[in-house]
């Protein structure tokens, strides 16, 4: 139980019903031992996950006054610019030493949800650099079809039928979040958190991480083993929906990022959250007399704003007023 399994997807994107099987099988075991792994063989090319990365660290090195005309914690959809020790994901720890760029599905002021001051709905907020916009947008539409293959594939060992997620991420309220982590510069202060150690909100989680290295997973004896980063992988992680969608049969593991050694590190978390009404609620077949649902029924909306307000002040305070 010391390393992560890693996964050739490349099957799910040819035809042949038997390969989508096999891989289908490493997942569900994967998810069912761990609930992390790494995925190979999917379809961002190296060159797209350089362009995105030269452009997060092209929006991290301006002033500070610069990046905060897109201020997070002035919206109430979710989108723009965290300043370091904006987020707290471990509330035994300090603030955690990172900041963050979010943005997510851009719904323009007369959509229908946004007339209606729907919650995580509304316009991204784009940092005003030459060639941003469209590579994130694009960078968010495929990120979310490499999400949801998966989830295809999950739905083989779930039970359920095939298109069970592709129906639930109609208009979803998935993330695309940038993330630098400034450096710690003494050994001694090993215990810096870059991210506190929390479990994902969500449903499946997609994270690319720099050589930096640091992140960190608990393993089912609580012991915290490494994560390192592999070249032209994604670690995938799932999050408390895909927990109590599946009455924990799947892991949301806990996990966090210990700031790096005097360099700095950057990496980039999707998180595939879907529709805000959907329903979440014990999946059919992950329930029987003897394991009933653990977990009462919720909407991703309402659970995710509930963890939100556990780790973002500003959003408590948002929600006092
Ligand atoms: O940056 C990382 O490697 C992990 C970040 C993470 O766990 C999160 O943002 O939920
Ligand atoms: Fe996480």
């Amino acid at each position: 139980m010391n390393s992560l399994p890693i996964i050739d997807i490349s099957p799910l994107y040819g035809d042949a019903p038997s390969a989508w099987q096999s891989v289908a099988n490493q997942i569900d075991q994967a998810c069912r031992q761990w609930g992390f792994f790494y995925i190979k063989g999917h379809p961002i090319s190296p060159a797209r996950i350089t362009q995105v990365l030269d452009q997060a660290q092209r929006f991290f090195r301006l002033p500070v006054a610069e990046k905060l005309k897109i201020d997070i914690t002035q919206t109430r959809h979710h989108r723009g610019y965290g300043a370091v020790a904006t987020e707290q994901l471990d509330p035994a720890k300090p603030s955690d030493l990172k900041e963050t760029f979010d943005m997510g599905l851009h719904l323009p002021a007369d959509h229908p949800d946004v007339l209606a001051h729907k919650p995580l709905r509304g316009p991204n907020r784009h940092p005003d650099l030459a060639g941003w916009e469209p590579l994130m947008e694009q960078h968010y539409r495929d990120m979310q079809a490499l999400a949801q293959t998966l989830l295809r594939a999950m739905t083989l060992a779930l039970g359920i039928e095939r298109d069970f997620f592709d129906t639930r991420f109609t208009e979803p309220v998935s993330v695309l979040r940038l993330i630098h982590y400034p450096p710690r510069h003494t050994a001694s202060s090993a215990e810096q958190q870059g991210a506190g150690a929390h479990t994902d909100y969500g449903c499946i989680t997609l994270l690319y991480q720099d050589a930096a290295g640091g992140l960190q997973v608990r393993n089912v004896n609580g012991q915290w083993i490494d994560a390192p980063p592999i070249d032209g992988t994604f670690v995938v992680n799932l999050g408390d929906m895909m927990a109590r969608w599946s009455n924990d049969r799947y892991l949301s593991t806990p996990h966090r990022v210990i700031s790096p050694l005097g360099v700095d590190r950057y990496s980039m978390p999707f998180f595939a959250e879907p529709h805000p009404d959907t329903l979440i609620q014990c999946l059919p077949g992950c329930q029987d007399e003897g394991h009933p649902p653990k977990y009462p029924t919720t909407t991703c909306a309402e659970f995710l704003l509930s963890r939100f307000a556990d780790t973002y002040a500003y959003r408590r305070e948002q929600q006092a007023v």
